[in-house]
């Protein structure tokens, strides 16, 4: 295997909610050091779809493979129960728009951290609470606040937070679901800043679900618009949003589409 394989390879993946379509027939490559953007309006499928990706929910059809560090490209449904907690405790990282899907509120950021770098294999409490203090840093919160439980947090101090757990353990692919929704503006654009430095600095590979196509621009190489459970048109990002094709795309670029 080559580093031209893809890192994460999705095929005909659909799902069904009863007689509702979640998504359908989805297929896609993501490489290494490629951010892709899922856009859509509310209901088109793009948390279906990541929450197919990340093996959260089962498929009805289709395949999902992921080349592991061994660079040996497995078909997720493959991997035992034991094998896809590791993934997700080391290689995957995950933001979520709301941050008590990711952290724990009432553990101390500095314990959020040191979780997830416990779950990965460290021990040595003096290191692990170093670590964290780092990455702290690295996410702009001053370290004074390792102690402080995010419940204490501004919404964008916990976004940054979030980010600093799910970086600590040097993932190769983030998941990000609407990162900075709910957020105000100005920390909005402070936040996509960081993340835009840290993929660029770390090399990180990112699938970012948004409807904010301003957020997709920022951060992503290229663009899956999903409709109605579909992805109708997909390329580079600045193509699909100077240029796109379909009639949907358009509406949606020209904000006309609630997004
Ligand atoms: N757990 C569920 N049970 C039943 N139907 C669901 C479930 N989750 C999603 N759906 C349906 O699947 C379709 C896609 O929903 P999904 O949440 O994936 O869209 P979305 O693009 O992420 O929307 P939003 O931006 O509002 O989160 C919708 O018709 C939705 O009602």
């Amino acid at each position: 295997m080559t580093d031209d394989a893809p890192l994460l390879s999705a095929r005909g993946v659909t799902k069904w909610y009863g007689r509702r379509l979640g998504c359908r027939d989805v297929g896609f490559d993501l490489y290494s050091g490629e951010v892709i953007a899922i856009v859509g309006e509310s209901g088109s499928g793009k948390s279906t779809l990541l929450r197919l990706l990340t093996r959260q929910a089962d498929l009805d059809a289709g395949t999902v493979s992921y080349r592991m560090r061994d660079g040996r490209l497995r078909d997720l449904s493959a991997l035992t129960d034991a094998e896809r907690a590791v993934l997700r405790r080391t290689d995957w990282g995950f933001v979520h728009q709301d941050a008590s899907f990711g952290l724990r509120m009432s553990v101390s950021a500095g314990g959020n951290i040191g979780e997830r770098l416990m779950s990965a294999g460290a021990r040595h409490y003096g290191d692990i609470r170093a670590e964290a203090g780092r990455w702290l840093a690295r996410v702009e919160i001053d370290q004074a606040r390792l102690d402080d439980t995010p419940d204490t947090f501004s919404g964008g101090m916990r976004q940054r937070l979030q980010i600093a757990c799910s970086l600590v353990t040097g993932p190769r692919l983030i998941f990000m679901d609407e990162p900075t929704g709910g957020l105000d503006v100005s920390v909005q654009a402070r936040i996509l800043d960081l993340l835009r430095g840290l993929v660029v600095d770390l090399g990180l590979s990112a699938l970012i679900v948004t409807h904010d196509l301003g957020v997709a621009r920022l951060l992503s190489h290229r663009i899956m618009v999903m409709k109605a459970g579909e992805v109708i048109e997909s390329g580079l990002t600045d193509r699909v949003l100077d240029d796109p094709r379909e009639p949907y795309t358009q509406l949606l670029v020209s904000s006309i589409l609630p997004a």
